[in-house]
């Protein structure tokens, strides 16, 4: 007798938002995957544990989101989480969670974007060989947060490749007239954010040494550019005891 694979059990948290819409249509549309649950604000955490869901895909906001993974790591539930807003303090706490729960995973990723991550390592690649970098991100005007969590997560592996290299600090003479005309500081890298309709989310990595540049830029046209990425994670999480930062160790 053939063993027949049962669909794995996907809730959605967020799931009337701008991205959690696109994520009900992509689990609805793999035949590996069944959407048990959609939930949004106001609604009960409960209505994913009733439905039997096995992963929840968190796309909701960064005020949020950490009540919704307590909640799910307590009930054993993996968890997908697009939600920017994360800092080394959050990440701490979910482990500490987590500890109590050997079997759940969560997945946060700054971005499920292919070509965001490929974006990400070659910024973290080129980063030694240049005595300048800064990073102009693009979004939305309904985007809550700013700095986005892409551009956080560039400035930081950034960061460590350049401190990794012994980088000296770069060269700036500005004297600053009005507070943030040079953007805000990510972990010693500029970050300017843009808001503006009719963008989606978008990066630039602008790169400076003698007589040269380097721009790395990166364009989401559409949310379903991040789609591929969140049903890989969604695949993959249970195997991935713990808390995993970022699609690369997944891609790799
Ligand atoms: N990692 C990645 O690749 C990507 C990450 N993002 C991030 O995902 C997040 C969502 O973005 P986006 O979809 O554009 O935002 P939206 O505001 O369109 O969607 C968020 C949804 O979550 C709902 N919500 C709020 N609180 C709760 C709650 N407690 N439980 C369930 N649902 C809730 C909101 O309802 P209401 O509006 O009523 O508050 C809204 O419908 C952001 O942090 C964004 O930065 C976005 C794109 C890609
Ligand atoms: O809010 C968005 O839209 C996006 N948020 C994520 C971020 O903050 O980096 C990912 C992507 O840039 C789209």
């Amino acid at each position: 007798m053939n063993d027949v694979l049962e669909p794995l059990r996907v809730g959605v948290l967020g799931a009337r938002g701008r991205m959690g819409l696109e994520v009900c249509k992509a689990v609805d549309a793999a035949g590996d995957l069944t959407l048990v649950s959609m939930i949004d604000a106001g609604e009960p955490l409960f209505n994913a544990s009733d439905a039997g869901a096995q992963v929840l895909v968190d796309f909701t906001n960064p005020d949020v989101v950490m009540e919704n993974l307590r909640w799910a790591i307590e009930q054993g539930i993996s968890v997908v989480v697009g939600t920017s807003g994360f800092t080394e303090e959050r990440h701490e706490q979910i482990r500490g969670w987590l500890a109590d729960r050997p079997g759940v995973g969560v997945l946060i990723a700054p971005n499920f974007g292919i070509g965001a991550i490929l974006m990400m390592q070659f910024a973290a690649r080129a980063a030694r060989y240049f005595d300048s970098v800064e990073i102009i991100e693009q979004h939305h005007p309904r985007k809550l947060d700013a700095p986005s969590g892409t551009a956080m997560h560039t400035a930081k592996v950034i960061a460590e490749a350049r401190a990794a290299a012994s980088c000296p600090p770069m060269p700036d003479a500005t004297k600053e007239e009005l507070a943030g005309a040079r953007g805000t500081d990510v972990d010693g890298v500029r970050v300017h954010s843009i808001r503006a309709a009719g963008l989606v989310a978008h990066q630039e990595v602008l790169f400076g040494a003698t007589g040269e540049t380097l721009t790395i830029r990166h364009d989401s046209l559409d949310r379903s550019s991040f789609m591929p990425g969140v049903l890989l994670g969604v695949r993959n999480v249970r195997n991935r005891p713990g808390l995993t930062i970022g699609l690369d160790a997944l891609l790799d």
